[in-house]
């Protein structure tokens, strides 16, 4: 992987997204009757580094596909503001998608070639049918396929080449930021690694910088610079790779690192309450963890955490963390000096 730049290519500050979830016909019936939010997103922040990848990580609907479809544009933001670094262009950064589901992302009616050209016809990339035929072959060989295979339609492909249509279809407008949600996990794990192994490929060879999505601890290990966890809307902890898999500090990291196999979490004196993620449509108050934590006290219930930085360069919003962190600090007083 090439070393990230330290500016960011997005910048993202206390974003959220709010749903309105309540039932039209209820609004009518019931006259003021108060409208229903979920908050899917909720006041987030996180910076992207130019040329790195960042990956934010966790269960299912904690939030992940909002903030990538906010990010590319997809959604509008509730609050919160979204920062681009200036492209190669001069004009802000703009975010390309790669989807999960190859297959319900490319039209089963067209040819992979009219795929990969409708970009470069829509944009006028190219002037000429002969410029679009070159760089379409270019676009394949790319992603390791052959120009010859654009003749085929997308159901003569596996799940992994039909990702790498996809990939290929997203480099033809020659993005410099590509959001990723969860793009290999509708594929085996041996498959998983030959897309993640191109898109790292990609990322030293074109410069790419990649927003990443997954629930998959072991995936974002092999692509990140940087993990954020979000739990329930909200970033619970952010940190470099090495140093979240090494010291992962918020009890739901612990918890996500234990689903891995070959990775060894902290030992805890009491279990992780097993059970359903809550719903967003009612968050617990205080940290919205409490009711799972092990060590969650009368404070965890009450008070929401805010995100703490530490030493290691990581950001941590938990407030027994932040206590036993400021504990070790206290420096320690030699008793046997006192009883002299
Ligand atoms: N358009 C929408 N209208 C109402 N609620 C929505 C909408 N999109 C998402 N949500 C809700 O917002 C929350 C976050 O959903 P989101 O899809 O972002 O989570 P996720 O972490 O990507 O989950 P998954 O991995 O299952 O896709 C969920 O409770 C979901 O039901």
């Amino acid at each position: 992987m090439t070393t990230p730049s330290p500016i960011p290519a997005l910048t993202v500050t206390h974003l959220s997204r709010l749903f309105n979830v309540s039932a039209p016909w209820l609004n009518r019936v019931i006259e003021r009757k108060p409208k229903a939010y979920l908050r899917a997103v909720d006041d987030i922040s996180f910076a992207v580094p130019s040329g790195g990848c960042l990956s934010l990580v966790g269960e299912s609907g904690c939030g992940k596909s909002t903030v990538a479809r906010l990010v590319t544009g997809l959604y509008a933001p509730t609050a919160g503001q979204m920062q681009f670094a200036m492209g190669k262009n001069g004009k802000p950064l703009a975010a390309q998608m790669i989807f999960q589901d190859p297959y319900a992302s490319l039209n089963p009616r067209w040819r992979v070639f009219d795929i990969i050209a409708e970009p470069l016809r829509e944009l006028k990339l190219r002037d000429t049918e002969a410029d679009i035929t070159e760089r379409v072959g270019e676009l394949l060989t790319t992603v390791g396929l052959a120009p010859r295979d654009g003749r085929k339609f997308p159901h003569e492909f596996s799940g992994g080449q039909r990702q790498r249509i996809s990939i290929a279809r997203a480099l033809a407008t020659e993005p410099e930021f590509l959001v990723c949600d969860e793009p290999t996990s509708a594929l085996d794990v041996s498959v998983q690694a030959q897309i993640l192994n191109l898109m790292r490929r990609l990322q030293d060879e074109i410069g790419l910088t990649y927003l990443f999505i997954s629930h998959d601890m072991s995936v974002v290990r092999h692509m990140s610079d940087q993990i954020a966890v979000m739990y329930l809307g909200r970033i619970v902890e952010q940190a470099a790779t090495e140093v979240l898999f090494a010291n992962p500090k918020h009890p739901y990291t612990q918890l996500l690192l234990e689903t891995i196999p070959n990775v060894t979490a902290p030992k805890r004196d009491r279990e992780v309450q097993s059970g359903e993620v809550p719903s967003p449509m009612k968050p617990p108050s205080g940290c919205t963890f409490h009711p799972r934590c092990p060590q969650a006290d009368a404070r965890c219930a009450a008070e929401r955490p805010e995100m703490q930085a530490y030493s290691d360069g990581s950001r941590v919003a938990c407030h027994r963390v932040a206590e036993s962190i400021a504990a070790l600090a206290v420096p320690q007083v030699d008793e046997r000096r006192l009883s002299a």
